[in-house]
């Protein structure tokens, strides 16, 4: 696998293979990488003849106060990690690379609609930061395919707008969320949980699970939700947002069926982020 760092050297290599006619994927990330990255690249590595990964921990899309400076960067282990994987090319630029004119003077790509209400309502400007790097490396890799995590259930309705919106040949791929065997959902973001905190952190899918249950057996949506958030309370979480939505997003209507339960919540100063699909009763 190769690390570049720089844009003249990944056009000039990406140059190469899209010469040979060989399919490119991409897996666009923030580093630290577990097996729920890994399952991105390995989804890549069945679709496409060259897989590139990029490693970026981007400025635009923290907002005031979150963990830019605290984001953990383990470049060494996730190098070995995407070799292993099959993975082609590393991309890790620096900030000036992609930002030459700094973050206020940056050029944005701003998606509407989808990015209004959970993390979009928590975290605002967080999806302009997301939308602008994302699309700005789909124009430096042009790839054929980018995989994107479930997880990140609004990020990958946010990639898919953007890419409808601009007409861009890219097809994208979501991946299913990978789990610990005690549910909680793999985040880089883990690795600031307390050994208590790492305890509790499972409720949030238990607390999913259960919402779904109730409601797939015609449970009353608001009084599931009440419960719900009474229940991540008492397990220790500050809860940010519990919702059921449409699997697009959009919401609940009475001929909705695929669904979505999403929730966002704190334990201490770490943000856990996880979802569940549900087909709700006719
Ligand atoms: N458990 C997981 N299962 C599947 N995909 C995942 C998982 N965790 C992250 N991803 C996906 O990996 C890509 C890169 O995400 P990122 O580098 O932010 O990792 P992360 O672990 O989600 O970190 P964070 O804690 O910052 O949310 C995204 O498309 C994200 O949805
Ligand atoms: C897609 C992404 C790499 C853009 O910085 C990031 O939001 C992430 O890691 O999910
Ligand atoms: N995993 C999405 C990137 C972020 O939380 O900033």
């Amino acid at each position: 696998m190769r690390t570049l760092r720089d844009i003249p050297a990944l056009r000039e290599t990406l140059g190469d293979a899209r010469r040979r006619g060989d399919r490119v994927a991409l897996v666009p990330t923030m580093g630290n990488l577990h097996e729920g990255h890994l399952a991105l690249v390995a989804a890549a590595r069945q679709r496409a003849e060259v897989v590139v990964a990029t490693i970026f921990v981007n400025p635009l899309q923290f907002g005031p106060g979150e963990d830019l400076d605290a984001y953990p960067r383990t470049l060494a282990e996730d190098q070995a990690r995407l070799e292993a994987a099959g993975c082609d090319l590393l991309f890790t630029p620096d900030t000036d690379t992609l930002y030459p004119r700094g973050l206020e003077a940056q050029t944005r790509i701003v998606v509407p609609e989808v990015t209004e209400g959970l993390c979009g309502a928590s975290r605002p400007g967080h999806f302009d930061g997301v939308s602008t790097v994302v699309g700005m490396l789909f124009n430096l890799v042009q790839p054929d395919l980018a995989c994107f995590g479930e997880k990140d259930y609004q990020q990958l309705a946010v990639i898919r707008r953007l890419v409808a919106d601009l007409h861009l040949p890219i097809e994208i791929l979501g991946v299913p969320i990978v789990r610990a065997e005690d549910g909680l959902a793999l985040s880089s973001r883990n690795g600031y949980l307390s050994a208590e905190q790492r305890r509790i952190a499972p409720r949030l899918y238990v607390t999913l699970c259960k919402l779904r249950d109730t409601l797939e057996s015609g449970g009353d949506t608001s009084a599931s939700l009440e419960h719900g958030w009474a229940d991540l309370k008492q397990a220790g979480f500050d809860p940010d947002y519990l919702e059921l939505r449409a699997a697009d997003l959009g919401p609940v209507i009475p001929s909705t069926r695929e669904a979505i339960l999403l929730a966002a919540a704190r334990l201490g100063p770490t943000r856990l982020i996880d979802n569940l699909a549900l087909t709700l009763p006719r």
